[in-house]
């Protein structure tokens, strides 16, 4: 059996090492031809997986370590009988991790001796959204929830869900939308040119979803009229290709990166591994936990003596700090336009190691139990 899988999987010898003879392929440039012998396709976000790659193919499987499946035509795939999976959920927690992390800088920047004062409205409350809004629940945010799609399938049965201009109202707007098209939610373009001009200069703006959620030339405009919002973008329209202009005029710019915690990725791949076993019939043996290495920093210890906001956004930035994936993306802006591509791709396979918080236990000695249910809110693990 051959499978046909994106290099920048990790893991792929140690979770199907035993299934088959594995080709590596780069997936932003997979072509008919390197796909037309394979019986199961491993993808990521780069590649897209539709008639014109499949046809004529011996792929019955294909399967893509992400959780957006914007880049496969699940359509056509039904149509001729291939199997798909995606892997729902798996990098959701460093998504939220990232937001989390862009939240604690913000407050910094706008002076906040407390965080939890920011009110924040996701809009898209599945498995990333909803994770975030338990967390910040957790930590005494105002929270506001926008998702059209659960509140009329949900009804009086969900949370309390908030229109698109009620969460544009909130301090901070963080979109978790998957991108889609067609329907009545479609979400290309759903922050465009009305619902830039609400947003104003005590505002943040983040978007780690999809980049063609925002309208990028509307929102070049409005950064550059009076009272603009901050604005954090990890994903972009156009992805190589991104335009340097915004990410000059945006205040982080990283390039696609939020769920690239190695958690994330390695679960991304557990699970399609899954999925791959079920479909070929084979017992599902390993995990993703058996391969995940011991983490370069392991423990962390504050003394009765530390300030507590300062306490948790040490460790949450010693996680990670969204400020060297934008120093990176913004050398990696010089050059003209087929170098800054490569350079955007080159950013995301050479990701340095992440951690998530549960990989870092916190020793606290004599702090008061509000820290320590802040700090086990946050998602790390405590040693008291
Ligand atoms: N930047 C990154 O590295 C990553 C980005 N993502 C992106 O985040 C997206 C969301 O991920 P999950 O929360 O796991 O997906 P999910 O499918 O669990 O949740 C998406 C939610 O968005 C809602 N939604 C759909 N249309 C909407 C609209 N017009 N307005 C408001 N809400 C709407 C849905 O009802 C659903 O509850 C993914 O589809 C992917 O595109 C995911 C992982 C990593
Ligand atoms: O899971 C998703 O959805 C994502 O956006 C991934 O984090 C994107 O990673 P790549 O597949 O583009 O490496």
């Amino acid at each position: 059996m051959l499978i046909v899988a994106d290099e920048n999987i990790p893991l792929l010898d140690s979770f199907f090492g035993d299934m088959g003879e594995i080709r590596r392929v780069n997936g932003r440039d997979l072509s008919p031809g390197e796909v037309r012998d394979a019986d199961i396709l491993l993808v990521r976000s780069v590649t897209r997986v539709d008639q014109r790659l499949l046809e004529g193919s011996r792929v019955r499987f294909v399967g893509t370590t992400t959780i957006g499946t914007d880049h496969v035509d699940l359509a056509w795939l039904e149509a001729n009988g291939i199997r798909f999976s995606a892997a729902p959920g798996c990098n959701a927690n460093s998504v939220v991790e990232y937001v989390l992390s862009v939240l604690s800088l913000y407050a910094e920047r706008r002076g906040l001796a407390d965080w939890s004062d920011l009110s924040v409205g996701i809009i898209g409350v599945g498995n990333v959204g909803g994770g975030l809004a338990a967390r910040l629940d957790r930590l005494g945010f105002t929270v506001r929830l926008c998702d059209p799609p659960r509140a009329e399938r949900e009804g009086e049965s969900g949370p309390e869900f908030v229109s698109l201009d009620e969460a544009l109202a909130c301090d901070v707007v963080t979109l978790h939308t998957p991108l889609t098209r067609e329907g009545p939610h479609a979400t290309h373009h759903l922050i465009g040119e009305r619902e830039l001009s609400r947003l104003g200069a005590g505002q943040l703006l983040i978007n780690s979803g999809r980049g063609e959620v925002v309208d990028s030339a509307a929102l070049k405009a409005r950064l550059q009229a009076p009272q603009a919002p901050t604005v954090v973008l990890d994903v972009w329209e156009r992805e190589p290709r991104i335009d340097p202009e915004l990410v000059e005029r945006v205040w982080l710019a990283t390039p696609h990166i939020a769920g690239y915690s190695l958690e994330g990725k390695v679960q991304g791949t557990e699970m399609i591994y899954q999925a791959v076993s079920r479909f070929l019939g084979l017992p599902v043996r390993k995990k993703a936990g058996q391969f995940l290495p011991e983490p370069a920093l392991s423990k962390m210890s504050f003394t009765g003596a530390a300030d507590e906001g300062r306490a948790l956004s040490l460790a949450l930035r010693a996680c990670y700090d969204p400020r060297q994936d934008d120093a990176r993306l913004r050398l990696a802006m010089a050059g003209d336009a087929e170098a800054r591509a490569a350079a955007f791709d080159r950013l995301r396979r050479d990701y340095p190691v992440r951690r998530e918080c549960s990989s870092l236990k916190i020793q606290l000695k004599g702090s008061s139990r509000s820290l320590q249910d802040t700090f086990r809110a946050m998602g790390f693990k405590l040693k008291i």
